[in-house]
């Protein structure tokens, strides 16, 4: 895997300035090659500070479009959305200038509201200058859940398809995905995880043991499209 460098810090508030500065400099470049620039994040618990630390980078935000690599099927008033996470800690300070492209659509169910969220999603100008992924204690990355009902799909690099639904035993809730072939269209990809048993984790996964699709952050590590930069902390 000669694709994956790993950048290790002491401690989560200097892993997120460094990762919050890269962010920066590659929205900085594509406004400055393209007029506008397009970001996608992960949710969860882990990018809390770099959100933070990103919201005050000094930038024409107002040329930003953020979205979410993947959602929860939760309205934005559920604490378990993504989209809330996004609003309270990065659309903030100077970053509040920045338009939100929502995974969300208030169907009851992401297979309803999939035609409204691939309109959205399809006005989108790819390739994203950058894409930060995350990682669950269980390999997963975005939504491809171990066992997710549309893991292979997700995971086609063949498939011209951006958004899936996704539905897992181990996701809380049904989700929406931006496949892997769609994430892959980034100048820039970033895996940003927290803790030793992530690291172990991803280790193990970069050796290859366990069953691939028990791990499905392997196929981002094993893709050969795009160099995926490991941010990583105690
Ligand atoms: O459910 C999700 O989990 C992962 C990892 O979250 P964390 O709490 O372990 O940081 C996240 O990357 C993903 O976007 C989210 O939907």
């Amino acid at each position: 895997m000669l694709n994956v460098t790993t950048h290790s810090f002491t401690d989560a508030l200097a892993l997120a300035q460094a990762l919050a500065d890269r962010i920066a400099e590659h929205l900085r470049a594509g406004i400055a090659e393209r007029g506008a620039a397009l970001l996608a994040v992960s949710g969860g618990s882990t990018p809390k500070h770099v959100f933070e630390r990103l919201s005050r980078q000094s930038l024409d935000w107002s040329k930003v479009q953020v979205s979410l690599v993947d959602e929860r099927w939760v309205p934005e008033s559920n604490e378990r959305s993504n989209a809330r996470l996004v609003k309270s800690l990065l659309l903030q300070h100077a970053a509040s200038e920045a338009q939100f492209v929502p995974l969300y659509a208030d169907t009851a169910t992401p297979e309803a509201g999939l035609a409204i969220v691939k309109t959205r999603i399809a006005a989108l100008a790819l390739p994203f200058d950058a894409v930060i992924l995350g990682m669950g204690n269980d390999g997963h990355t975005a939504s491809f859940f171990p066992a997710g009902d549309r893991l292979d799909e997700a995971l086609d690099l063949h498939s011209s398809v951006r958004v899936l639904p996704m539905r897992a035993h181990g996701a809380g809730e049904p989700r929406i995905t931006f496949t892997l072939p769609a994430l892959l269209q980034t100048h820039a990809l970033y895996l940003h995880i927290e803790g030793e048993a992530k690291r172990d984790l991803l280790a193990n996964t970069r050796l290859g043991i366990g069953e691939a699709r028990n791990y499905p952050v392997r196929a981002v590590l094993e893709q050969s499209r795009v160099p995926v930069s490991v941010y990583w902390c105690p």
